[in-house]
């Protein structure tokens, strides 16, 4: 029986805005420049909503501007677009961001590849993906960078390490397989036409389940001793009435089997905003240094 410890990613996240706050004053204090983060809602999705609220608060308590932008869930994408136009062009903004998922009648690509890269605090533009994929630097999506910060503090070097992914999206599986890949381990990326998907994740020293399934990952998926990182944040009906969070691996299961684990919540979640942070001062860095 292994003994499992708990990874405490609100207390890391707690640290980490800590010092992104002394540096943003450091940085203001220099260039006389409050690097600014401007937020884009659309629609009334309530998860949505406590994000980009907490996204501000934290941005303010930070040091750094913080510009939301709240429009109604019926707006054209053309309008959509033109707001974009104006933030990158607005000298006062050093990072954008669009909150997701976008109604279904806007085209979230085309929303994204209208985004200056250089303002790219989320790191989904092709141009930050594709420097990150080839080893250059780039803006780098925030809760992969999060998960990395959170197993390169637990464990040292990730060198060498079988890492396996499991989910392939744009905004998660896939930046974290790279940036897991910038630190040599060895990587695999699952999905659900992996074959003998258990079997995979077996043979993972690093397990990470990034796919939205709630506690699809079992007990008897992680071999013993793993570090599991866990991204997915469901809400689930609770048996007495009302509804709690579970992530992508069923934590209870896990429990004397993998080495360390992330809760959710408390675990990777925290992490997104403050890596956030940090992309949005990297940039309000990047752009006045011009
Ligand atoms: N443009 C973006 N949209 C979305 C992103 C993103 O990185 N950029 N990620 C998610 C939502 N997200 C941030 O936007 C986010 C998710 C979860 C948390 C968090 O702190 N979770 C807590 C639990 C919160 C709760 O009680 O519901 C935790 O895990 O402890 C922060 C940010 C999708 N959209």
């Amino acid at each position: 029986m292994v003994e499992t410890r708990i990874i405490d990613g609100k207390g890391f996240a707690e640290e980490l805005r800590k010092r992104i706050a002394g540096e943003v004053a450091d940085f203001r204090a220099a260039t006389g420049v409050t690097p600014g983060l401007a937020v884009v809602l659309v629609g009334e999705d309530p998860a949505s909503a406590v994000y980009v609220r907490n996204k501000g608060k934290q941005t303010l308590e930070a040091g750094m501007a913080s510009i939301e932008h709240k429009l109604p869930e019926t707006v054209a994408e053309a309008e959509l677009l033109a707001l974009v136009n104006a933030l990158n062009t607005d000298p006062a903004v050093h990072g954008i961001l669009v909150q997701l998922p976008l109604p279904g009648h806007i085209d979230a690509q085309k929303v994204l590849a209208t985004i200056d890269p250089a303002k790219d605090v989320d790191g989904f533009h092709v141009v930050n993906a594709g420097r990150l994929a080839v080893g250059l630097d780039a803006l780098v999506p925030c809760t992969p960078l999060g998960c990395v910060m959170l197993l390169k503090h637990h464990l040292g070097s990730l060198a060498g390490a079988r890492a396996v992914v499991v989910g392939r999206s744009n905004i998660v599986g896939k930046p974290l397989a790279q940036l897991l890949l910038r630190e040599d381990a060895t990587v695999t990326i699952a999905h659900s036409r992996t074959r003998d998907l258990p079997e995979e994740c077996r043979r993972a020293d690093i397990l990470i389940g990034a796919v939205g399934r709630p506690e699809m990952i079992r007990g008897a998926w992680i071999k013993p001793g793993a570090t599991v990182i866990d991204v997915g944040i469901n809400r689930v009906e609770k048996a007495g009435g009302g509804t709690r969070l579970v992530g992508d691996v069923a934590f209870d299961e896990a429990q004397g089997i993998a080495g360390l684990i992330t809760p959710v919540p408390g675990g990777v979640g925290p992490m997104t905003i403050a890596c956030l942070l940090q992309n949005t001062l990297t940039a309000a860095k990047r752009l006045v240094a011009g």
